[in-house]
């Protein structure tokens, strides 16, 4: 590092004091605390997101401002690598370092050793550039600032404001800028992306087949996604509708949004009895995450839920069935078709997947872990329970299918291939897309014909409860087989085993939280009394062994 370039680190770091006393992690998402202390990090986090682009040849870097589905008063810094997806979990440990760098000194000799060790120039010689953008938090416009400060201290670094935008807007802009320098990839050109795809899935809809299938209803959360998703409808004039939860009157996530609907199954803030029946959506603060619900009755608020993995069991079933129009057994090139969940997948839905022939692979929790395996297939689906999850398409099944679009006779093989690549553009490549997925799963419902009700029958799901348990440690619980099994402390598995046999269809895990200071505990069994009875078991025995007993 030249002389220069320390004294600016010096001057800009030394207005961006760490909050004194705690130590900031990045998690399973980035860093996610209290917004009041996060000014520092913003700013140390924007001089990685630069030092990253100098790393990657000057490719385009994501920086964004959300705290998801948390209460209004938090907010969160978290990077985008090139491809638009999470960023390489080997730098996850400098972010940390720097991060908690108590004083500018110590912060530039981090900055110094990383940058030789990783042999990343800081004499201005070569040019980066961040995208930048934020939720509709009040504290993200100054934290931005701030972030902004540390891009633009590092030599050669340019930040580039994108403004408000959902998580996924910004990821799928760092990814089309990084693919075709010559793109143009701004918030415009996602929704004429977005749009047009979805009308061609539209379009390809067999008239034979073509039912109306009534108006959609969707909570935004009182986050980002109720002005974008605004946008979308203006373009999509003639698509039905409602948008709730825009955030004009009510709070961020509160009582609203994917989140919320999915852990508690209760309808959000602004539904009730006139909505019995009708198709309802959820996204969450960021429009990361996507779940379906119907409401049952009048007169109260429980709910069908329809999560992230019957999205996924939808979104599996569908292209499954554009691949065997266009493929049949005898065909020379099989596309490889995975399928990836967590341990928190419904056992029913991963039945279903496996009984549709699918292959099905397990990662621990964390689209980090799911992107990453299903990049391994030339179609890998992916979804967390919780809602969040894309379909990625591998490049070479991507030229095949141009190919076939193109050269193939057979009308009906055709338009299954044209599907398949609408659904490539409509579909978020980099991150789970609310918006996306939720136009991808409108598309499939018009194609089918069918009703939310006939979608939520695919298959039944195994009643489950999940509990949470403060414990002194929570790190103290090292989990393996893509965390369904505790290697320590020794005696729990076998005691959690021990008691998981004892239910019809019994299943249960425990893990530590990225996320929040607790343990949390998953059970499944056959009957809801089974399930909340062994989820309640085992949340004694973690207490047991791990509480706070003196
Ligand atoms: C059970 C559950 O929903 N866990 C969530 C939650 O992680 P935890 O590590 O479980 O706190 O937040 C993650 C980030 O949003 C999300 O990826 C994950 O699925
Ligand atoms: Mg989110």
């Amino acid at each position: 590092m030249d002389e220069q370039q320390r004294s600016t680190f010096l001057q800009s770091a030394s207005r961006f004091p760490p909050p004194k006393g705690i130590k900031l992690y990045y998690g399973t998402a980035g860093f996610r605390t209290d917004a009041s202390i996060l000014q520092s990090t913003a700013f140390r986090i924007g001089i990685l997101a630069a030092l990253r682009s100098l790393k990657t040849g000057g490719a385009v870097i994501g920086l964004m401002i959300t705290a998801s589905h948390n209460k209004v008063s938090d907010n969160g810094v978290k990077v985008a690598d090139p491809g638009g997806e999470m960023l390489t979990q080997d730098w996850e440990p400098f972010a940390d370092s720097i991060a908690n760098a108590p004083d500018p000194d110590s912060l530039i000799q981090l900055i110094d050793e990383f940058a030789k060790k990783e042999g990343i120039p800081l004499n201005g010689t070569k040019a980066a550039a961040i995208l930048l953008g934020r939720d509709t938090r009040p504290s993200g416009e100054s934290l931005v600032e701030a972030a902004k400060q540390g891009i633009c201290s590092v030599n050669g670094a340019i930040a580039i404001d994108m403004g408000v935008v959902t998580t996924p807007q910004l990821h799928w802009m760092v990814r089309t800028r990084n693919k075709d320098l010559q793109a143009s990839a701004s918030e415009l050109d996602y929704f004429d992306q977005v749009s047009t795809s979805f009308r061609c899935l539209i379009d390809l809809i067999p008239k034979t087949s073509y039912h109306g299938i009534g108006k959609l209803i969707v909570d935004c959360a009182n986050g980002v996604g109720g002005e974008k998703l605004q946008v979308l409808k203006e373009k999509l004039s003639w698509l039905d509708v409602e948008i709730r939860n825009t955030g004009k009157q009510g709070i961020l996530n509160e009582q609203v949004g994917a989140d919320y609907v999915q852990k508690d199954k209760v309808a959000p803030q602004g539904f009730g009895g006139p909505d019995v029946g009708i198709r309802c959506a959820s996204l969450d603060g960021d429009a990361d995450r996507l779940v379906y619900f119907t409401i049952i009755t009048k007169g109260n608020n429980q709910i069908n839920l329809v999560d992230g993995d019957k999205i996924l069991s939808l979104f599996a079933l569908f292209i499954k069935d554009q691949l065997s129009i266009l493929t049949d057994d005898t065909y020379e090139y099989q596309p490889r078709v995975g399928v990836v969940q967590t341990a928190y997948a419904n056992g029913a839905s991963t039945k279903y997947l496996k009984d549709l022939g699918l292959q099905v692979i397990f990662t621990p929790t964390g689209v980090k872990y799911l992107h990453e395996k299903a990049q391994e297939y030339d179609i890998g689906i992916y979804f967390e329970a919780n809602g969040h999850g894309t379909i990625l398409f591998s490049d070479h099944f991507l030229c095949w299918l141009e190919d076939r679009k193109s050269t193939e006779k057979c009308l009906e093989k055709k338009n299954a291939a044209k599907r398949l690549w609408a659904v490539s553009k409509l579909i978020n490549q980099a991150v789970g897309d609310a918006l996306s997925g939720l136009l991808l799963v409108e598309a499939i419902l018009q194609h089918m014909g069918w009703s939310v009700d006939n979608w939520n029958e695919l298959y039944h799901d195994l009643p489950s409860r999940q509990l949470k348990v403060k414990v002194a440690d929570r790190t103290a619980i090292v989990t393996t087989n893509a965390e369904t099994i505790v290697q320590k402390p020794p005696g729990i598995q076998e005691a959690i085993t021990a008691l998981t046999v004892k239910y019809p269809q019994g299943r249960c895990f425990v893990r530590p939280s990225g996320t929040e200071d607790v343990v949390r505990v998953y059970a499944e069994a056959s009957t809801q009394e089974a399930a909340d009875e062994l989820a309640s078991c085992v949340a004694k025995l973690v207490d047991q062994f791990l509480g706070f007993h003196i």
